[in-house]
């Protein structure tokens, strides 16, 4: 908590930013996951089952070519005395169409005639296969199930083609192998597939046995099935599937073969699911990231613009209030509505605390009663005169200020103060300091004046306030004493020397103006200066 009382603005926003990007993230993430999840495996069953029924439909129709063959090379063969025709439609059969790994020619008592390859040298064997017992007994084209050959030991397929001879008696038939675990065309069709997952391909039988696949060990195999699949699969349903083998979960697109009892099945792992979705997950994270980062400097911008003049107001509302610093906050840049109030309302407080400031400062430097500057701030003012080669400082006194007191009472005393605060003020300048240091004594400074010409200065004020004639208000006379700034060290001293002169002044029997400089003479000019006074 304290380290957010501390923190500055534009940061707390730019965290605060990030984090709602973070949660959102995180949030958008969550939903993708447990949304998208379902919609990705019914997608994937979806494919798996076009991709099936396509296969399917392929692969029938290449069954379809492979037999229609069979019967046209059937149809060539009209006797078995006739070796060499049998022969070229075995070698044709094999190595045109691709599909027959090895063709014989069967006579109807199940006697090999013919061969191709010839090297297999079956001519003259009796086949007992259960394949050549139904060929022969159906007398049709005939497509047997898969079956370990006797002779070669191999994992077969056997499809067969009735011969008849011209007069349509029966003869045999002629009949190709296709040898599962090794190259074919059936083979090549499931094995090379365009599809954008490692999607496993089969081509499976009612019964579960696996016919085809890329991997050889895999033919001949048993696949789990369970009994409402295998009730589909005997109705030749083509569709899709979840299977469930315990823990794991196929996603099973299933196309239903219409020449034989096979099925191709597409089937994938639900880990696929979770492959495709930590990959999209993955992918999104970046993007989040480049969000992120981008919000981040873009948030750190704004929160450093919005900042900015908040910044300014608070550092600035700190400072001492002058106008120098109410000028600083009037040129701050506050350009959204808080920011501007506050504003107004800091420079309104300033301007308030400054005037009242000035007001003290005035009550504190001014005498009450005539307006004159009171010692304090007549001692101010004149530490920050200008400097001038001649400064002379004047010291007035009332005589005999007491009996006016005690004759025409206090009040009238305080309005002859007035009175003579009154020409004081007339008499000088604009530039000059007039103060009242208590009592009756004043004292004042005239700037670049002389001490001569302060004489005379003094000797008219003294001149006014003796002729000064107002009803209701005695007659009275001042006497005064004048020094030069520069014979002092400083103003303390200069006044010492005003009331020297001025005592002088006094002492001679009042209502006279006396310089200084006559009363105590410059050591260098010592025995030149002459005392001098001036008086009614
Ligand atoms: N009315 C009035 N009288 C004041 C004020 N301040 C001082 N006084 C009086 O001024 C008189 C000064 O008297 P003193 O210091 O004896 O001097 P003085 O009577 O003028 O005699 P000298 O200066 O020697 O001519 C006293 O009676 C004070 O009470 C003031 O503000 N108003």
């Amino acid at each position: 908590m304290t380290a957010l009382r501390t923190m500055k603005l534009n940061l707390l926003l730019t965290w605060m930013s990030i984090g709602a990007v973070v949660l959102t993230g995180v949030l958008l993430l969550t939903s993708l996951y447990f949304y998208q999840k379902a919609n990705i495996e019914h997608t994937i069953l979806e494919n798996n089952n076009a991709y099936a029924r396509k296969l399917a439909e392929t692969a029938d129709r290449v069954i379809g070519i492979s037999q229609q063959e069979l019967a046209y090379s059937a149809s060539k063969i009209h006797s078995f005395s006739d070796y060499q025709t049998m022969v070229d439609e075995a070698d044709r059969l094999r190595l045109q169409s691709g599909f027959f790994n090895s063709v014989i020619v069967v006579n109807d008592h199940g006697i090999i005639l013919a061969t191709s390859p010839e090297s297999l040298n079956l001519r003259g064997i009796g086949l007992q296969s259960e394949a050549n017992a139904n060929a022969l007994k159906t007398r049709k084209p005939y497509i047997s199930q898969p079956f370990f050959t006797g002779t070669t030991n191999r994992y077969v397929i056997f499809v067969s083609s009735p011969v008849f001879d011209h007069a349509g008696n029966y003869l045999g038939y002629i009949g190709g192998s296709i040898y599962l675990k090794e190259k074919s065309i059936l083979n090549q069709i499931i094995s090379t597939h365009f599809y954008n997952y490692s999607a496993n391909v089969s081509i499976v039988s009612n019964d579960g046995h696996i016919i085809f696949n890329k991997d050889p060990n895999k033919v001949g195999s048993q696949i789990g099935i369970d009994d409402q699949l295998k009730k589909m699969l005997s109705q030749n349903v083509s569709g899709a599937y979840v299977v469930n083998h315990g823990e794991a979960t196929q996603l099973l697109g299933v196309g239903n073969l219409t020449k034989t009892d096979w099925n191709v099945f597409v089937y994938a792992d639900d880990t696929l699911v979770n492959d495709i979705m930590l990959s999209t997950i993955r992918q999104s994270v970046w993007f989040i990231i480049l969000i992120l980062v981008f919000t981040s400097l873009l948030s750190y911008a704004l929160s450093t613009l919005i900042a900015r003049p908040l910044r300014r107001l608070a550092i600035l509302s700190a400072s001492k209030p002058t106008a120098h610093v109410v000028e600083e906050i009037r040129q701050i840049d506050a350009w959204y509505y808080e920011a501007n109030k506050l504003k107004v309302s800091i420079s309104a407080g300033m301007v308030s605390t400054i005037k009242q400031v000035k007001n003290l400062d005035r009550e504190a430097s001014t005498d009450p009663l005539t307006g004159l500057l009171n010692r304090r701030g007549f001692m101010t003012l004149a530490s920050i005169s200008g400097k001038h080669s001649e400064n002379a400082l004047i010291s007035l006194d009332l005589d005999h200020f007491k009996r006016v007191n005690d004759t025409w009472g206090h009040d009238t005393g305080d309005k002859v103060l007035v009175m003579v605060s009154s020409i004081l003020k007339t008499i000088c300048r604009e530039t000059d300091l007039v103060g009242r240091f208590g009592g009756e004594e004043f004292v004042i400074m005239l700037p670049g004046t002389s001490t001569e010409n302060a004489e005379k200065i003094a000797d008219r004020i003294r001149c006014s306030i003796e002729q000064e004639k107002q009803p209701q208000l005695p007659s009275v006379t001042i006497s005064a004493g004048i020094a030069a700034l520069e014979d002092a060290d400083n103003i303390d001293e200069a006044i010492k020397m005003t009331d020297i002169a001025l005592y002088e002044a006094k002492d001679k029997g009042r209502n006279r103006v006396v310089l200084y400089r006559s009363v105590c003479p410059l050591p260098q000019t010592s025995g030149v200066h002459t005392a001098s006074s001036s008086h009614a």
